[in-house]
């Protein structure tokens, strides 16, 4: 293995980024000051309350979208300066309620996740068809690679998404919601995959999602929204400045910095 491979290195970063949504007569603005730098081998959650601006902040990390102000970069390259095919051998992106068709087999979903690399006729090699193998036993459904995807549980249906990821091997993988549809063991199950894999590969995967307890636990960092502003730290780093004792009303939910876990306040009447 070279030192390059071992060494961590940025791969990326949002500087004074301002997002939000352009419209006819006015500026919707989301969230401001961004500011973040995501090294390869992490797993980074992105934390905020419905509607704070979440899959905003992916999609405009994505290109999806413009940034309102700022940068971003990928890999210390300008993300506006990439053009989509390159941008596809950088990043993978997985969207929830995303609108693929379900009339593929599982196999051909996941093996999407190649476009970037094939061929104008889109004809895998055997080095696609041994990533797509490996990406389908990596979240456990290799038995179902001939099954359709309409036939798969909506759970399932999201670890193929995830496996798509996966095949595209990219250094950077940003997902909206990657556990939504997945019972509490699944949840802990990819979640475990996804740190597996961020230090096994050096790659650095970002997620936005609502499993705060499990990402507490679980992430080298954390982004987090919180009424349009945006913190940026280690768990720890987080716990101690406070900056969850704010994310939701204290009558309701309160967070425990000891056992860094959030729970319910019961109301008895
Ligand atoms: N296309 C759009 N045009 C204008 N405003 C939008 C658009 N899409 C989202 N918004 C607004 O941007 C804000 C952030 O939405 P976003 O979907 O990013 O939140 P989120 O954190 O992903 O929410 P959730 O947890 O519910 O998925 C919301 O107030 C939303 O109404």
């Amino acid at each position: 293995m070279s030192s390059e491979f071992n060494q961590s290195k940025i791969l990326l970063s949002a500087s004074s980024l301002n997002l939000g949504y352009k419209e006819k007569r006015s500026v919707i603005s989301v969230a401001e000051a961004i500011n973040f730098e995501i090294k390869t081998g992490e797993l980074v959650a992105l934390i905020g309350i419905n509607g704070s601006g979440k899959s905003t902040l992916l999609k405009t990390l994505s290109g999806q979208i413009p940034a309102l102000s700022g940068e971003v970069k990928i890999d210390n390259q300008l993300l506006s300066g990439l053009h989509d095919k390159n941008l596809g051998s950088y990043l993978s992106l997985v969207l929830t309620n995303e609108p693929v068709s379900r009339q593929l087999t599982v196999m051909e979903l996941v093996a999407l996740g190649r476009h970037p690399y094939t061929n104008w006729m889109g004809q895998l090699s055997e080095i696609d068809v041994e990533k797509v193998n490996k990406a389908l036993s990596q979240v456990d459904l290799i038995q179902k690679k001939d099954k359709l995807c309409d036939s798969l549980s909506d759970g399932q249906f999201q670890k193929v998404l995830i496996a798509r990821a996966l095949a595209q091997d990219t250094p950077l993988i940003l997902m909206d919601e990657p556990t939504t549809h997945l019972d509490m063991f699944h949840k802990a199950y990819v979640l475990q995959l996804l740190k597996t894999i961020v230090k096994t590969s050096q790659k650095s995967i970002l997620f936005a999602s609502h499993e705060i307890n499990l990402a507490l636990q679980l992430c080298d960092k954390i982004i987090l929204i919180d009424k349009g502003k945006v913190d940026f730290g280690t768990p720890s780093e987080l716990i101690q400045k406070g900056a969850f004792k704010t994310l939701f009303p204290a009558d309701f939910i309160v967070f425990d910095e000891v056992s860094k876990t959030f729970r319910m306040r019961i109301q008895d009447d």
